[in-house]
Protein backbone atom coordinates (compact mmCIF):
# COMPACT_ATOMS: atom_id res chain seq x y z
CA UNK A 1 0.00 0.00 0.00
CA UNK A 2 1.25 3.62 -0.73
CA UNK A 3 2.68 5.23 1.89
CA UNK A 4 1.22 8.54 2.94
CA UNK A 5 2.24 9.97 5.96
CA UNK A 6 5.70 9.15 7.75
CA UNK A 7 6.42 10.93 11.08
CA UNK A 8 9.82 9.99 12.49
CA UNK A 9 11.54 10.94 16.05
CA UNK A 10 8.54 13.63 16.44
CA UNK A 11 8.25 15.87 19.44
CA UNK A 12 6.23 18.85 19.05
CA UNK A 13 4.70 21.44 20.98
CA UNK A 14 4.86 25.34 21.76
CA UNK A 15 7.88 27.11 22.43
CA UNK A 16 10.05 24.33 22.63
CA UNK A 17 7.79 22.47 25.40
CA UNK A 18 7.16 19.03 23.81
CA UNK A 19 3.90 17.93 24.82
CA UNK A 20 4.61 14.38 24.05
CA UNK A 21 7.64 12.04 24.24
CA UNK A 22 9.16 11.18 20.53
CA UNK A 23 6.88 9.27 18.12
CA UNK A 24 7.33 7.15 15.42
CA UNK A 25 4.20 6.67 13.33
CA UNK A 26 3.04 5.99 9.27
CA UNK A 27 -0.12 5.68 7.65
CA UNK A 28 -0.56 4.14 4.34
CA UNK A 29 -3.43 4.83 1.72
CA UNK A 30 -7.01 3.18 3.13
CA UNK A 31 -5.65 3.03 6.88
CA UNK A 32 -7.84 4.68 9.61
CA UNK A 33 -5.83 6.62 12.33
CA UNK A 34 -7.40 7.68 15.36
CA UNK A 35 -5.88 9.55 18.01
CA UNK A 36 -7.29 9.90 21.04
CA UNK A 37 -6.17 11.09 24.95
CA UNK A 38 -7.50 13.44 27.31
CA UNK A 39 -8.56 17.00 27.14
CA UNK A 40 -5.29 19.23 26.38
CA UNK A 41 -3.41 16.37 25.75
CA UNK A 42 -2.07 17.28 21.93
CA UNK A 43 -3.90 16.29 19.84
CA UNK A 44 -5.03 19.40 17.59
CA UNK A 45 -1.27 20.36 18.30
CA UNK A 46 -0.54 16.67 16.66
CA UNK A 47 -2.94 17.71 13.92
CA UNK A 48 -1.20 21.29 13.46
CA UNK A 49 2.13 19.56 13.42
CA UNK A 50 1.20 17.38 10.16
CA UNK A 51 -0.03 20.35 8.57
CA UNK A 52 2.89 22.15 8.56
CA UNK A 53 1.03 25.04 11.13
CA UNK A 54 3.69 24.32 13.94
CA UNK A 55 6.90 23.53 13.49
CA UNK A 56 8.27 20.58 15.01
CA UNK A 57 10.51 21.34 17.85
CA UNK A 58 12.52 17.73 16.62
CA UNK A 59 12.32 14.76 14.02
CA UNK A 60 10.70 14.95 10.63
CA UNK A 61 7.20 14.59 9.00
CA UNK A 62 7.06 13.28 5.31
CA UNK A 63 3.84 13.67 3.01
CA UNK A 64 4.32 10.82 0.42
CA UNK A 65 8.09 10.51 1.33
CA UNK A 66 8.67 14.27 1.17
CA UNK A 67 9.94 16.26 3.80
CA UNK A 68 6.92 18.77 4.61
CA UNK A 69 9.18 21.72 5.06
CA UNK A 70 10.34 21.01 0.93
CA UNK A 71 6.83 20.98 0.40
CA UNK A 72 5.06 23.63 -1.16
CA UNK A 73 1.45 24.89 0.08
CA UNK A 74 -0.04 24.14 -3.25
CA UNK A 75 1.87 20.63 -3.01
CA UNK A 76 0.91 20.29 0.31
CA UNK A 77 -3.12 20.91 -0.39
CA UNK A 78 -2.64 17.65 -2.42
CA UNK A 79 -1.01 15.90 0.39
CA UNK A 80 -3.81 16.74 3.40
CA UNK A 81 -7.16 18.19 3.82
CA UNK A 82 -7.89 19.68 7.25
CA UNK A 83 -11.09 19.72 9.19
CA UNK A 84 -10.36 21.93 12.34
CA UNK A 85 -12.13 21.58 15.53
CA UNK A 86 -14.29 25.02 15.62
CA UNK A 87 -14.67 25.34 11.66
CA UNK A 88 -14.53 29.49 11.21
CA UNK A 89 -14.29 31.85 8.62
CA UNK A 90 -13.38 35.55 8.57
CA UNK A 91 -16.93 36.61 6.78
CA UNK A 92 -20.02 34.70 6.61
CA UNK A 93 -19.76 32.83 3.28
CA UNK A 94 -23.03 30.41 2.07
CA UNK A 95 -21.99 26.95 1.93
CA UNK A 96 -21.42 26.68 -1.28
CA UNK A 97 -18.83 29.58 -1.57
CA UNK A 98 -17.70 27.95 1.93
CA UNK A 99 -17.06 24.65 0.32
CA UNK A 100 -15.46 26.63 -2.41
CA UNK A 101 -12.73 27.36 -0.62
CA UNK A 102 -11.35 23.65 -0.01
CA UNK A 103 -10.66 23.49 -4.33
CA UNK A 104 -8.22 27.32 -3.36
CA UNK A 105 -5.07 25.83 -2.34
CA UNK A 106 -4.62 23.42 -5.19
CA UNK A 107 -5.67 26.45 -8.41
CA UNK A 108 -2.74 28.03 -9.95
CA UNK A 109 -1.54 31.02 -8.09
CA UNK A 110 -4.31 34.05 -9.74
CA UNK A 111 -6.96 31.50 -11.31
CA UNK A 112 -10.29 30.95 -10.61
CA UNK A 113 -12.53 28.18 -10.09
CA UNK A 114 -13.92 26.65 -13.18
CA UNK A 115 -16.41 23.75 -13.79
CA UNK A 116 -13.94 21.03 -12.39
CA UNK A 117 -14.33 22.92 -9.36
CA UNK A 118 -17.71 23.74 -9.19
CA UNK A 119 -18.44 19.79 -9.62
CA UNK A 120 -16.44 18.92 -7.22
CA UNK A 121 -18.10 21.44 -4.92
CA UNK A 122 -21.34 19.42 -5.82
CA UNK A 123 -20.37 16.64 -5.53
CA UNK A 124 -18.99 16.97 -1.58
CA UNK A 125 -21.92 18.60 -1.09
CA UNK A 126 -24.42 15.99 -2.14
CA UNK A 127 -21.61 13.06 -0.41
CA UNK A 128 -22.71 15.54 3.01
CA UNK A 129 -26.34 15.52 2.26
CA UNK A 130 -26.14 19.56 2.11
CA UNK A 131 -27.70 20.51 -1.24
CA UNK A 132 -30.13 21.80 0.38
CA UNK A 133 -28.21 24.31 2.50
CA UNK A 134 -26.26 25.32 -0.53
CA UNK A 135 -27.10 29.02 -0.38
CA UNK A 136 -27.64 29.05 3.32
CA UNK A 137 -24.69 31.49 5.37
CA UNK A 138 -22.81 29.72 7.60
CA UNK A 139 -23.90 31.82 11.04
CA UNK A 140 -27.56 30.43 10.21
CA UNK A 141 -26.48 26.49 10.65
CA UNK A 142 -26.35 24.90 13.48
CA UNK A 143 -23.11 23.49 14.88
CA UNK A 144 -23.57 20.05 13.76
CA UNK A 145 -24.42 21.50 10.32
CA UNK A 146 -21.49 23.83 9.87
CA UNK A 147 -19.23 20.52 10.99
CA UNK A 148 -20.71 18.55 8.16
CA UNK A 149 -20.36 21.66 6.28
CA UNK A 150 -16.74 21.45 7.07
CA UNK A 151 -15.91 17.82 6.22
CA UNK A 152 -17.29 18.45 2.84
CA UNK A 153 -14.96 21.60 2.61
CA UNK A 154 -12.29 19.44 2.66
CA UNK A 155 -13.34 16.11 0.87
CA UNK A 156 -13.87 18.85 -2.38
CA UNK A 157 -10.45 19.53 -1.82
CA UNK A 158 -9.43 16.33 -2.87
CA UNK A 159 -6.40 15.51 -1.11
CA UNK A 160 -4.68 12.13 -0.52
CA UNK A 161 -5.32 12.27 3.22
CA UNK A 162 -8.17 13.81 5.80
CA UNK A 163 -7.41 15.19 9.04
CA UNK A 164 -10.26 15.99 11.12
CA UNK A 165 -10.14 17.07 14.28
CA UNK A 166 -13.39 15.54 16.36
CA UNK A 167 -15.42 15.41 13.08
CA UNK A 168 -18.58 13.92 15.29
CA UNK A 169 -17.71 16.37 18.41
CA UNK A 170 -21.37 18.40 17.67
CA UNK A 171 -23.24 15.45 16.03
CA UNK A 172 -26.07 13.75 16.85
CA UNK A 173 -26.38 10.12 17.29
CA UNK A 174 -27.38 9.38 13.44
CA UNK A 175 -24.79 11.97 11.94
CA UNK A 176 -21.94 10.15 14.13
CA UNK A 177 -22.75 6.75 12.89
CA UNK A 178 -23.16 8.15 9.19
CA UNK A 179 -20.01 10.37 9.47
CA UNK A 180 -17.80 7.76 10.88
CA UNK A 181 -18.92 5.35 8.32
CA UNK A 182 -18.40 7.67 5.64
CA UNK A 183 -14.68 7.94 6.47
CA UNK A 184 -14.20 3.56 6.44
CA UNK A 185 -16.22 4.23 2.98
CA UNK A 186 -13.25 7.30 2.20
CA UNK A 187 -10.33 4.87 3.35
CA UNK A 188 -11.76 1.99 1.22
CA UNK A 189 -11.53 4.27 -2.10
CA UNK A 190 -7.51 4.50 -1.04
CA UNK A 191 -7.63 7.75 0.98
CA UNK A 192 -5.96 7.84 4.49
CA UNK A 193 -7.69 9.22 7.20
CA UNK A 194 -6.68 10.92 10.51
CA UNK A 195 -9.06 11.57 13.32
CA UNK A 196 -8.95 12.31 16.80
CA UNK A 197 -12.02 11.41 19.17
CA UNK A 198 -13.01 11.18 22.84
CA UNK A 199 -15.30 8.46 22.12
CA UNK A 200 -13.32 4.83 22.50
CA UNK A 201 -16.39 3.32 20.22
CA UNK A 202 -15.82 5.56 17.64
CA UNK A 203 -12.20 4.39 17.38
CA UNK A 204 -13.31 0.91 17.27
CA UNK A 205 -16.12 1.61 14.91
CA UNK A 206 -13.76 3.06 12.50
CA UNK A 207 -10.13 2.72 12.84
CA UNK A 208 -7.23 0.53 12.04
CA UNK A 209 -4.53 2.21 13.37
CA UNK A 210 -4.23 4.37 16.96
CA UNK A 211 -1.75 7.32 18.67
CA UNK A 212 -3.23 7.28 22.70
CA UNK A 213 -1.22 10.35 24.86
CA UNK A 214 -1.00 7.94 27.97
CA UNK A 215 0.14 9.51 31.33
CA UNK A 216 3.94 11.09 31.71
CA UNK A 217 4.40 12.02 28.11
CA UNK A 218 3.91 8.52 26.19
CA UNK A 219 2.34 8.92 22.64
CA UNK A 220 1.77 5.22 21.61
CA UNK A 221 1.18 3.96 18.57
CA UNK A 222 -0.01 0.44 17.35
CA UNK A 223 -3.15 -1.24 16.09
CA UNK A 224 -6.58 -0.18 17.15
CA UNK A 225 -6.49 -3.74 18.76
CA UNK A 226 -3.48 -3.42 20.49
CA UNK A 227 -4.24 0.45 21.57
CA UNK A 228 -7.89 0.47 22.51
CA UNK A 229 -8.07 -1.47 25.24
CA UNK A 230 -9.52 -1.19 28.50
CA UNK A 231 -6.69 -1.14 31.15
CA UNK A 232 -4.86 1.43 28.17
CA UNK A 233 -7.92 3.23 27.86
CA UNK A 234 -8.00 3.62 31.73
CA UNK A 235 -4.49 4.56 31.99
CA UNK A 236 -5.14 7.40 29.60
CA UNK A 237 -7.74 8.72 30.93
CA UNK A 238 -7.29 8.32 34.52
CA UNK A 239 -11.46 6.55 34.80
CA UNK A 240 -12.10 3.19 35.50
CA UNK A 241 -13.42 1.71 32.28
CA UNK A 242 -14.69 -1.43 31.00
CA UNK A 243 -15.76 -3.63 28.13
CA UNK A 244 -18.90 -4.89 27.24
CA UNK A 245 -20.08 -7.04 24.62
CA UNK A 246 -23.26 -6.52 21.96
CA UNK A 247 -25.70 -9.29 21.41
CA UNK A 248 -23.94 -9.02 17.78
CA UNK A 249 -20.45 -9.87 19.54
CA UNK A 250 -19.12 -6.28 19.39
CA UNK A 251 -16.99 -4.87 22.01
CA UNK A 252 -18.02 -1.62 23.32
CA UNK A 253 -16.87 0.56 26.41
CA UNK A 254 -18.58 2.38 29.05
CA UNK A 255 -17.65 3.71 32.01
CA UNK A 256 -17.27 2.22 35.55
CA UNK A 257 -19.07 3.54 38.18
CA UNK A 258 -18.50 5.16 40.82
CA UNK A 259 -15.42 7.26 39.32
CA UNK A 260 -12.38 8.56 41.29
CA UNK A 261 -12.73 12.63 41.87
CA UNK A 262 -11.64 14.90 39.47
CA UNK A 263 -7.66 15.47 39.68
CA UNK A 264 -6.91 12.28 41.23
CA UNK A 265 -5.71 9.40 39.15
CA UNK A 266 -6.25 5.42 39.36
CA UNK A 267 -3.89 3.48 41.21
CA UNK A 268 -4.20 0.91 38.58
N1 LIG B 1 -1.05 28.36 20.59
C1 LIG B 1 -0.72 27.78 21.73
N2 LIG B 1 0.35 28.18 22.44
C2 LIG B 1 0.72 27.58 23.59
N3 LIG B 1 0.05 26.52 24.14
C3 LIG B 1 -1.02 26.07 23.47
C4 LIG B 1 -1.46 26.67 22.25
N4 LIG B 1 -2.57 25.97 21.82
C5 LIG B 1 -2.79 25.01 22.73
N5 LIG B 1 -1.87 25.06 23.73
C6 LIG B 1 -1.76 24.16 24.88
O1 LIG B 1 -1.23 22.93 24.39
C7 LIG B 1 -1.85 21.83 25.06
C8 LIG B 1 -2.45 20.89 24.04
O2 LIG B 1 -3.53 21.54 23.40
P1 LIG B 1 -4.34 20.83 22.25
O3 LIG B 1 -5.35 21.81 21.77
O4 LIG B 1 -3.39 20.25 21.27
O5 LIG B 1 -5.04 19.63 23.07
P2 LIG B 1 -6.16 18.60 22.62
O6 LIG B 1 -5.67 17.23 22.99
O7 LIG B 1 -6.54 18.81 21.19
O8 LIG B 1 -7.35 19.02 23.60
P3 LIG B 1 -8.96 18.86 23.55
O9 LIG B 1 -9.26 17.39 23.64
O10 LIG B 1 -9.39 19.59 24.79
O11 LIG B 1 -9.44 19.50 22.28
C9 LIG B 1 -2.87 22.42 26.03
O12 LIG B 1 -2.28 22.44 27.31
C10 LIG B 1 -3.11 23.82 25.51
O13 LIG B 1 -3.42 24.70 26.54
Amino acid sequence: MTELLRATGLRFGYRGRALARPVDFALRAGEVLVVLGPNGSGKSTLFRTLAGAVPPIEGEVRWSVRPLGAMSPRELAGELAWVPQQPATAFDLDVHRYVMLGRLGRLPLGAGPGAEDRQAVDRALARMGLERFRDRPLSRMSGGERQLAAIARALAQQARTLILDEPAGSLDFGNQGRVLDMLSALAAEGLGIVYSTHDPNHALRCGTQALLYLPAGELAFGTVGDMVRADRLSDAYGVKIEAARTADGRTVYTLAGPQPAAGERLSA
